[in-house]
């Protein structure tokens, strides 16, 4: 198996997002393993819209160009659940109706096979997110910090290729987010994943330490 260090990571390369006729977005960057790319800009050019173009989701209305690919496999000809994006919103998303260990176990990959190894695995990354023993929890029952660390372990489970990661910290005060943030971030250096993070937010910026993408109201992108 290749060293996080020996992979390429994530490539845009000419990426073009136009919606009417306008361009939103205009961006190349490279992501290593490990690393963050942080997008920043006003509400509405396009941020989003990114994330959506790499995830697969992109609604038709937009008109988009260029290459994706992460470690030399070209995503944008994968559909997208064989993309592997592992995706976070602002709202952990997490199913009212199923307990927290449910949440987990549905993102386990098909090949993981017996009921006993799932919910071992499910244990087990709920335990590093701090949350041992929240198998059986509903999840209206849960702090925001706690939702959105099963959220993490939901994404993490599912052996993510990249992460995307739509302002997933804004709705925590500021001790969480950094707490938070601090996590993701390690996590996925761990686990050498490059990870695209939008934010209204310089300090996640800073906190990210990567490239920071700014779009400007004509669609640049500035490094
Ligand atoms: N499905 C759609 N059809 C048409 N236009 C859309 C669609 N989704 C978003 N838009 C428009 O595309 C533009 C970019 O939206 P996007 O959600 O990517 O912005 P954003 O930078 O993420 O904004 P915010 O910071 O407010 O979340 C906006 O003008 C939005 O109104």
């Amino acid at each position: 198996m290749m060293k996080a260090n020996d992979r390429p990571g994530l490539s845009l390369s000419g990426i073009v997002i136009r919606l009417d006729g306008k361009r939103l977005i205009d961006l190349s960057a490279t992501v290593l393993p490990g690393e963050v790319l942080t997008v920043m800009g006003p509400s509405g050019s396009g941020k989003s819209t990114l994330l959506s173009f790499i995830g697969g989701f992109l609604d038709p209305a937009f008109q988009a160009e260029g290459e994706v690919s992460i470690d030399g496999t070209n995503l944008l000809n994968l559909p997208p659940e064989a993309r592997r994006a592992g995706i976070l919103f602002q709202d952990p998303l997490l199913f009212p109706h199923m307990s927290v260990g449910a949440n987990v176990a549905f993102a386990i990959p098909p090949d993981v096979s017996g009921r006993k190894q799932r919910r071992r695995i499910g244990s087990a990354i709920l335990a590093e997110m701090d949350l041992q023993g929240f198998e059986a929890r509903d999840p209206a029952t849960l702090s925001g910090g706690q939702k959105v660390r099963v959220a993490l372990a939901r994404v993490l489970i599912s052996r993510p290729r990249l992460l995307l990661l739509d302002e997933p910290f804004s709705k925590l005060d500021t001790d969480l987010r950094v707490q938070m943030r601090d996590l993701v971030f390690v996590r996925a250096r761990d686990a050498g994943l490059p990870v695209i993070l939008v934010t209204h937010d310089e300090a996640d910026a800073e906190a990210a330490g990567g490239l920071v993408y700014r779009i400007d109201a004509e669609g640049k992108s500035h490094g």
